[in-house]
């Protein structure tokens, strides 16, 4: 996927001078239906390299990029690059229904990150009205689009945003999606590096949540297969599940991860968009409505398809490390998931 942006991007510049109709309606011999992308905290860490990822993607023929403040001049940025889609920007409530009107796919990056020494958890007060607001004008003014919820912490605000829905009457378990995909680009880099194998190549599938122990990279399942053993195993999960406050340490003070995130963001946006045109056997680990374990909302391997989820796929053969970290892991994940419900539904 990494290299078909690229090379899309490539492909698309260079047929710019050549031929108009090909940039706005097909690529090669296939036509490419019109696609709207919104994101949403379009001018934030995430959302600024995202909405640049997103106008490198063939697959998008309207980017919409919407923030509180800010936008009009990343879209005018944006916008200049010569690929496929027609960036507009959007700032304030007031455009949020125009930004959002005709969405395939919503992207919300929107809210606060973390500083060192806090949790995720700890960001929920305010991230949690937030999410809360933009789902409730997406119920309104796009309710058919697939939701790819960044917001953190995901474990949360994808329950809160599936109880906007259910109260407003559009939920589809299909159309919601909370993004884990930096968890999977992580474990991806680290097991190559230790695995000494072609990152390209390598797969790590990551279930369970999005925080801290929640997160549960699945070694036992990665390609190409390493013998690695059980202390650089344990070593691998560990960094994983920190990969995120890694990055905030780091970065100490200035937020958390934004460009691996948007980079990560627009991998999974990618394959939701070919779900939708029809593009067979799209899979990527996502945090979903879930019957894999007894927990309503489950991170696993999840098959994309024309309506969003065509089938959330089981967990496979887990290591007894795996399941015990799966044991472990449980009981965090549900308070989380609660405390969102509860939420959504005491207002
Ligand atoms: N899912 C993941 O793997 C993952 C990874 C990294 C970060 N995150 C989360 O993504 C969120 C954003 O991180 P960031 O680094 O881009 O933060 P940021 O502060 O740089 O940007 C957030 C943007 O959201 C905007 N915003 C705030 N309220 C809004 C509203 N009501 N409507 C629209 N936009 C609004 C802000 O104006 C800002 O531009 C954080 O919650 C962070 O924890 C998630
Ligand atoms: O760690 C964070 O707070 C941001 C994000 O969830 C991440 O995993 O990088």
């Amino acid at each position: 996927m990494k290299a078909s942006i690229l090379r899309s991007v490539h492909s698309v510049a260079s047929r710019s001078s050549s031929s108009k109709h090909l940039l706005t309606r097909s690529f090669g011999t296939e036509s490419v239906p019109e696609r709207k992308v919104a994101v949403l905290g379009a001018a934030g860490g995430i959302g600024q390299p995202l909405a640049l990822l997103m106008k490198l993607n063939p697959l998008v023929s309207q980017l919409a990029l919407y923030d509180i403040a800010g936008t009009p001049g990343v879209a005018a940025d944006v916008g200049h690059v010569n690929t496929r889609s027609e960036v507009t920007g959007y700032v304030g409530e007031d455009q949020l229904g125009k930004a959002l009107e005709g969405s395939d796919v919503v992207i919300i990056p929107a809210g606060v990150p973390r500083k060192p020494g806090m949790t995720r958890d700890d960001l929920f007060n305010i991230n949690a009205g937030i999410v809360k607001s933009l789902c409730t004008a997406i119920a309104k003014y796009c309710p058919n689009a697939l939701v790819n919820m960044i917001s953190n912490p995901v474990n949360s605000t994808v329950p809160i945003a599936a109880e906007v829905f259910k109260k407003a009457g559009t939920y589809d378990e299909k159309k919601l999606f909370g993004v884990t995909t930096l968890d999977v680009v992580r474990a991806k880099t680290f097991y190559a590096g230790k695995a000494n194998a072609p990152v390209a190549e390598v797969n790590v599938p990551v279930i369970g949540g999005h925080a801290g122990i929640t997160i549960l990279p699945l070694f036992s399942q990665a390609t190409p297969k390493a013998n690695l053993s059980d202390e650089t195993i344990v070593a691998l999960t560990k960094r994983t599940q920190d990969g995120g406050t890694e990055v905030v340490e780091a970065k100490a003070g200035k937020g958390s991860a934004t460009l691996s995130m948007a980079y990560a963001g627009a991998l999974f946006a990618d394959a939701c968009l070919k779900g939708l045109n029809g593009v067979p056997d799209v899979v990527e680990c996502s945090f979903v409505q879930s019957a894999v374990t007894e927990l309503p909302f489950f991170a696993s391997k999840v098959k994309l398809g024309k309506n969003g989820v065509e089938s959330v796929l089981g967990l496979g053969h887990l290591s007894d490390f795996e399941k015990e970290g799966l044991e472990k892991l449980k009981p965090e994940l549900k308070a989380s998931i609660e405390k969102g419900i509860q939420f959504a539904n005491k207002s």
